[in-house]
């Protein structure tokens, strides 16, 4: 999120020092290579980079005693007891501390949990009271709604820009950074520091909740012999409910959602308050996760042992090759501990898979990682969908055909018509659908 951030701020003409403490990752960005998947992103780095408005290094030592400026956007991942590790945060606050020669702006954009920044503040202060310097240390909560995949985008058109400030110093400075990007309407919001630090979490919960509730309604319209697309068309065509994030699937994944909802739990916790809808749209999840697994188990009447099946999609969304929390390695865990061999295809993040699967020691016959979506279904028992990739929608169901053994698909996304597939011959299961 950092460098998307960096790449779009200096893309408006600021000089933008970024610093990250993986070595081998800024060596390759000084290089100008992408350390990761970012449609978009490549071109606005090396444009910047070589314009000299982007640099990168490791040392705080660089940063320039003029710089007034400091962007916070380090990771603040799950600690196992589901609070926010905020360990790199605070390292880095202290490496800033270090480096502040004036009256100063810490803007975080890292997901903190509410209450960090006013912390962020007081730990500075006491940093620079014990070097005997006493500057003005104003702090800005800005939290990002980047989406992995279109995250250049995102940035560059956001639907509204969150800042908690608490001086009007600060709200100015915010307003000259952003102008550029709240160019067609004013897309500034601002407000105090705990407001904006729990729109944050706010805003990952809701969109969470819309997917846990239509998981729920799918789970429900199998049970009633109900098509759950017509119900989805139903509901998000009223204006107050909308279309977006309630396509029913098998779980939400990725670094954000889980995490953030679990981290929303936790914050309840610490002061006394039992947070039931959040408990119950994450254990939603948590099961949906395993639905997959669930409807294969019945299609093989509870004897997987032996079988082959086919893994299309394995990054945990479409268009990145982010395997974070993904349902495909539910499925595939569960698959495999059930005696079944899996052939595995995903476009992007077959690198990450092979990494992944290498560090659990899988027997190499068990699991096969294949370079071609069609390999996959290579005398396959069954072909499970689990990410709707583009080239997963229409697929050759002729091919299909002939290279599978048995003609049974568990379609994990909807994406598919399930009276085409009967009249082609399969055994079709979406989720939350019934024929
Ligand atoms: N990735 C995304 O699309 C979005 C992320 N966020 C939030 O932004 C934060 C960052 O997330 P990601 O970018 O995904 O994490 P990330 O792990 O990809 O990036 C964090 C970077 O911080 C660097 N770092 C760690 N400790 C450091 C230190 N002491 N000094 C200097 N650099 C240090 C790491 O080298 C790494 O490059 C999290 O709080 C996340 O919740 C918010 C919106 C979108
Ligand atoms: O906090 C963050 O950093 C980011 O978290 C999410 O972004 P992201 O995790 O990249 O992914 P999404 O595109 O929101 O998808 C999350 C998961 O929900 C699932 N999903 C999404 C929509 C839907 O209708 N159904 C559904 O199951 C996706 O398959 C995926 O597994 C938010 O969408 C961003 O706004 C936010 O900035």
């Amino acid at each position: 999120m950092g460098l998307v951030s960096a790449a779009c701020f200096a893309e408006m003409g600021n000089c933008v020092l970024c610093l990250g403490s993986d070595e081998i990752k800024i060596q390759q960005l000084q290089k100008s290579k992408t350390p990761l998947y970012e449609p978009g992103l490549d071109s606005i780095l090396n444009d910047n980079l070589h314009a000299g408005r982007l640099t990168f290094g490791c040392e705080f030592s660089k940063i320039s005693p003029q710089c007034q400026v400091f962007y916070i956007s380090v990771d603040t991942p799950s600690a196992r007891d589901g609070s926010a590790d905020l360990t790199e945060l605070w390292q880095a606050v202290d490496e800033i501390s270090g480096q502040i020669k004036q009256d100063s702006f810490i803007i975080t954009a890292s997901t903190v949990p509410v209450g960090t920044s006013e912390k962020i503040k007081s730990r500075i202060l006491e940093q620079l009271e014990k070097q005997g310097k006493f500057f003005n240390v104003d702090i800005v909560a800005n939290p990002q709604f980047l989406k992995e995949g279109s995250a250049v985008a995102d940035f560059n058109r956001p639907d509204r820009i969150i800042i908690g400030v608490e001086s009007d110093k600060a709200k100015r400075l915010m307003s000259e950074l952003y102008k550029p990007f709240s160019r067609s309407f004013d897309k500034l919001m601002f407000m105090g520091i705990r407001d904006a630090e729990l729109t944050k979490y706010a805003a990952n919960a809701m969109l969470a909740t819309k997917i846990s509730f239509m998981n729920e309604m799918a789970n429900l319209a199998e049970k009633l012999e109900v098509d759950i697309e017509h119900v989805r068309m139903g509901i998000g065509a009223d204006s107050r409910i909308g279309f977006s994030y309630i396509y029913p699937g098998c779980g939400y994944g990725g670094s954000f959602f889980p995490h953030d909802v679990k981290t929303l739990i936790n914050m309840g916790a610490e002061h006394g308050y039992q947070a039931n809808i959040l408990h119950a749209i994450d254990d939603r999840n948590e099961l949906q996760k395993h639905r997959l697994f669930e409807k294969l188990n019945d299609q093989f009447k509870g004897d997987l042992a032996g079988k082959t099946v086919a893994v299309w999609g394995l990054a945990f969304k479409p268009g990145i090759d982010d395997l974070c929390q993904a349902p495909s390695l539910v499925l595939i865990e569960a698959l495999l501990k059930a005696g079944a061999k899996v052939r595995a295809y995903d476009p992007v993040a077959m690198d990450n898979a092979r990494d992944y699967f290498s560090k659990l020691n899988i027997d190499d016959s068990l699991i096969t990682l294949v370079d071609h979506q069609y390999d996959a279904l290579k005398d396959a028992d069954a072909m499970v969908l689990v990410t709707e990739w583009k080239p997963f929608r229409q697929p050759d169901f002729n091919a299909m055909k002939r290279l599978m053994k048995n003609l049974v698909i568990i379609d994990g996304r909807n994406q598919y018509d399930p009276a085409t597939l009967k009249a082609e011959g399969f055994q079709y299961s979406g989720i939350g659908r019934t024929i």
